[in-house]
């Protein structure tokens, strides 16, 4: 069986084709920086004789015209994968918020995509794209069978005292006002790869996933029991264009003192926050020349958002009582090795201590990057939200 699987990310999609059950990827690719100049398509196609890379630079204003891109690319002539989109049997979707009525992997049906549309109220960076996704995905795949998996999945192991907020109870009965989090395919994949490869079921692990979007889970034993994110994927860390975790006295005071309206406050915390707000740039890599050139503001840009992992990292390895492995994952996580450092330093009481040098190393797979005496595996593993997606969506299928 082909499965398809896209993740359309808050400013990039990811996909991938894969033959199933084998689990053998024919192609993948990245769409970067959509929505901001020179958008650039990396496009791998998986041989026999190796691999082989196509990059474009191209201005896509939007998700439809990347995912346009992406499917022209599969039947191009001389690198297309397939002759026909029909060849595609099944497509897995990444979905950051299925909301109450969504927690299972699940066939997309209409209904199914206006709850999706309609949940843009609570992840406005991302529902949007992830609808028209859907759509656009339907008209080239017209014979696939489309499947969504949700992002708040693996969340939905968290104990009541963990995902209630302390606010009149009504409001979560009434409302489903709580904590979901997000990511979650992320985190279990790199939650179970860090288990089999510490050959520990019963490890105590924090995954900390560095995107766009940033967020920590801590899992015990397999199991999610806390997590960064809340009702919507704004809360916790600091990440490229939101504010993570914030006072809400400061959304009062926006409001009653500057004339602030609800829609401004939502696009300041989620679009004009964060990295962007602090230094004028979203992207790391772009922090990171701005650090080198001696902006003050991108190095304590920098600083805070290490800073603001580091606070997750102590309340988790206190709340599951031990850590055994902290896991770096995502664009950031798995590539910065100066934010793995920033991180990791001055945490020895912890039991936490990162080898230098070998956390600079580049290297590809999933690594040990701690000195020998460390209590707490120092763990990078790639994450692979394409490959869990594309498994969900054949075990739903083969039900
Ligand atoms: N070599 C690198 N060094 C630092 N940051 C990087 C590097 N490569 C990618 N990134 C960062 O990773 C982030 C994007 O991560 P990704 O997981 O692809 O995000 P998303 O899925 O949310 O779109 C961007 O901020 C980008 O700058
Ligand atoms: C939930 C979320 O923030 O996703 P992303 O990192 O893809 O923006
Ligand atoms: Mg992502």
């Amino acid at each position: 069986m082909n499965i398809f699987v896209v993740n359309c990310g808050s400013s990039s999609i990811k996909y991938q084709l894969f033959k199933w059950p084998s689990e053998e990827p024919i192609c993948s690719g990245l769409v970067e920086r959509i929505g901001l100049e020179n958008s650039v398509i990396t496009h791998k196609v998986y041989t026999s004789a190796g691999e082989q890379v196509i990059k474009r630079v191209l201005d896509l204003p939007d998700h439809e015209a990347g995912m346009q891109e992406v499917g022209a690319l599969l039947t191009e002539p001389g690198i297309g994968v397939i002759q026909n989109p029909e060849e595609i049997e099944a497509v897995g979707h990444r979905i950051v918020h299925g909301g109450e009525s969504f927690v299972q992997t699940t066939i997309v049906t209409p209904e199914v995509k206006e709850e999706i549309k309609r949940l843009a109220i609570l992840a406005p960076l991302h529902n949007p794209g992830h609808y028209v996704g859907i759509n656009v995905a339907q008209k080239i795949f017209s014979k696939a069978t489309h499947v969504v998996v949700f992002d708040t999945a693996f969340h939905a192991t968290m104990p009541e005292k963990a995902f209630r907020y302390a606010i009149p109870e009504s409001f979560y009965t009434d409302y489903g006002v709580r904590v979901y989090g997000f990511h979650g395919t992320s985190h279990k994949y790199v939650s179970e790869q860090a288990i089999a490869y510490l050959e520990k079921p019963d490890a105590k692990i924090i995954t900390i996933h560095l995107g766009n979007g940033c967020s920590m889970a801590a899992v015990d034993a397999g199991v999610c029991v806390d997590t960064s994110m809340g009702l919507g994927p704004l809360d916790g860390l600091i990440m490229g264009t939101r504010c993570g975790n914030i006072d809400p006295s400061v959304v009062f005071f926006l409001v009653s003192q500057l004339g602030y309206d609800i829609a401004q406050v939502d696009n300041l915390f989620n679009k004009q926050s964060g990295m962007l707000g602090l230094t004028g740039f979203s992207d790391m890599r772009d922090i990171l020349k701005a650090i080198d050139a001696g902006d003050e503001k991108a190095k304590l840009a920098y600083d805070m958002y290490a800073y603001r992992i580091k606070k997750y990292i102590g309340s988790y390895a206190v709340a599951m009582n031990g850590l055994d492995a902290i896991i770096f994952t995502a664009g950031v996580g798995e590539n910065d090795d100066y934010l793995r450092e920033a991180v990791c330093a001055g945490m020895d009481f912890t039991g936490i201590k990162l080898d230098t040098e070998k956390n600079h190393k580049r290297a590809k797979g999933l690594r040990e990057v701690n000195l020998p005496d460390s209590k707490v595996k120092v763990l990078i593993v790639p994450t692979n939200e394409e490959l869990e997606i594309a498994k969900e969506c054949f075990e739903l299928l083969e039900k």
